[in-house]
C-alpha cells in the first residue's frame, strides 16, 4: 500500500478507482465500499485509491468545540487499510483554506488533472467541497465533461450493513465492546506506550502495564474491566485490562488504562503496546479493602482465561 501525504508525489496511478471519506474505524460499511472499488479496479486493470483527510475536518473547522473522539488514530487506520488491501491512500492535509475549495474545482484540479481518476465510487448521500455542494448528482453532471465514471452506493446497500462510526462510538462509550467489534469486523484497538504507575500492582501479585495513549482524540471505552489480547515486543499475549480511576486505591480523578499480561514477567517500560479489546467483564468498583480487590481480580483472571480460550484466534487482526 502506498501512502501519499498530499498530492505532490502522486503520479501515474493506473486507472484509479477512487472513493473519498474519513473512514473512521474502517467499519463494515467502509469495508463494503472498499470491496466495491477493489472489484471495479480488478475489472479494469486499475488500482484502488482512498482519498482521505488529516487532521479530521471537524477539528480544523471547529477547533474549540468539535467534541470529537475518533475510533482510530491515523496510524491504526492506515494499518487496517493495509490489512484490507487498499492500493493507494492519499492523506490530504485538511485546512480552512482547503475547505473553501468549490466542489467543481476539487474534482477538476485534484481528482481529474492530478490523479487522473477513472472511476469515483460514492455514497448516495455523500457531500463534499465548499458548503458541501459536491454530491452524487453533481459528480454525475461532471462525469461526461471530464471523462470519468461514477458508481453510486445506494441507500439500500448502506441500510443493509446498518453500521456507522457514530453507532460504534456510542457502543464504546457504554462499554458495549461486542457491538463495536461486530461493526468493526475485528476487535477495537488501542495503542500506546507503557509508562510508570504507582508500583502497587507488583505488590498485589498483579503487575499492570500502564498505557499512555498519545492521541488525545482517541476514543477510550467506558471504565471497566475487559478481556484483551496484546502485542508487545513482537509477541501476542493474553491479558485483562482495567480502565478507570481505581477508586479502591485513591480518590484521584485521573483515568488510567492498565493491562495485566498473563504468563508474562518482563520489564516493558517505554515499549509500544497494542491492545485488542475482546470482551467487557464488569464495571470498575470500589472495594472495602485491597484483599477484596485481589479476590475480585483473581476471579477476573479466571473469567478472562475462559473467554480467551474459547475464541478462535484467526478472527483477530494481530
Ligand atoms: C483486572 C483488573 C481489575 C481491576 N479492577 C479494579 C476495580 O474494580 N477497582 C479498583 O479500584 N481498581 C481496580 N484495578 C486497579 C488496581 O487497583 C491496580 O491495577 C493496581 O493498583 C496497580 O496500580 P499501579 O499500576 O499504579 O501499580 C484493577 C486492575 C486489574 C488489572
Ligand atoms: N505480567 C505482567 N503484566 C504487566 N506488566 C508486567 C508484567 N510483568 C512485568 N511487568 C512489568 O511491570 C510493570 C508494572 O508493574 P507495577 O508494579 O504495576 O508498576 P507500575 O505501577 O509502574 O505500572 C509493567 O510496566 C511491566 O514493565
Amino acid at each position: 500500500m502506498k501512502v501519499f501525504n498530499g498530492l505532490e508525489k502522486v503520479y501515474s496511478i493506473p486507472n484509479p478507482v477512487l472513493t473519498i471519506g474519513t473512514f473512521d474505524g474502517v467499519h463494515l460499511g467502509h469495508q463494503k465500499i472498499l470491496e466495491k472499488i477493489k472489484r471495479r479496479a480488478e475489472e479494469i486493470g486499475g488500482e484502488t485509491v482512498l482519498f482521505t483527510f488529516h487532521p479530521h475536518p471537524r477539528t480544523v473547522l471547529f477547533p474549540e468545540h468539535h467534541n470529537l473522539k475518533l475510533i482510530q488514530t491515523q496510524e491504526e487506520k492506515l494499518d487496517k487499510l493495509r490489512r484490507i488491501g487498499v492500493d493507494n491512500i492519499i492523506v490530504y492535509p485538511f485546512s480552512k483554506e482547503f475547505s473553501r475549495t468549490p466542489a467543481t474545482s476539487f474534482v477538476r484540479d485534484y481528482l481529474v488533472n492530478k490523479i487522473k481518476v477513472h472511476t469515483i465510487v460514492i455514497g448516495y448521500d455523500h457531500q463534499f467541497g465548499k458548503n458541501r455542494e459536491g454530491s452524487l448528482e453533481h459528480l454525475q453532471e461532471l462525469a461526461p465533461m471530464f471523462g470519468f465514471e461514477v458508481i453510486e452506493i445506494s441507500a439500500r446497500e448502506v441500510d443493509d450493513v446498518n453500521v456507522s462510526s457514530t453507532k460504534i462510538r456510542k457502543a464504546l462509550e457504554r462499554g458495549d465492546i461486542q457491538t463495536a467489534n461486530t461493526f468493526l469486523g475485528e476487535p477495537f484497538q488501542l495503542t500506546g506506550k507503557v509508562v510508570k504507575g504507582k508500583g502497587i500492582g507488583r505488590g498485589i501479585g498483579y503487575p499492570t502495564a500502564n498505557i499512555e495513549v498519545a492521541d488525545e482524540l482517541k476514543m477510550i471505552p467506558a471504565n471497566g474491566v475487559y478481556a484483551v489480547r496484546c502485542q508487545v515486543k513482537g509477541r501476542i499475549v493474553s491479558g485483562m485490562m482495567n480502565i478507570g480511576v481505581r477508586p479502591t486505591l485513591d480518590d484521584s480523578e485521573t483515568r488510567t488504562i492498565e493491562v495485566n499480561l498473563f504468563d508474562f514477567r518482563e520489564d516493558i517500560y517505554d515499549e509500544k503496546i497494542l491492545v485488542e479489546v475482546i470482551q467487557f467483564l464488569r464495571s470498575e468498583k470500589r472495594f472495602e479493602s485491597i484483599d477484596e480487590l485481589i479476590l475480585q481480580i483473581q476471579h477476573d483472571e479466571k473469567t478472562t482465561r475462559n473467554i480467551l480460550s474459547d475464541i478462535s484466534m484467526e478472527l483477530h487482526s494481530l
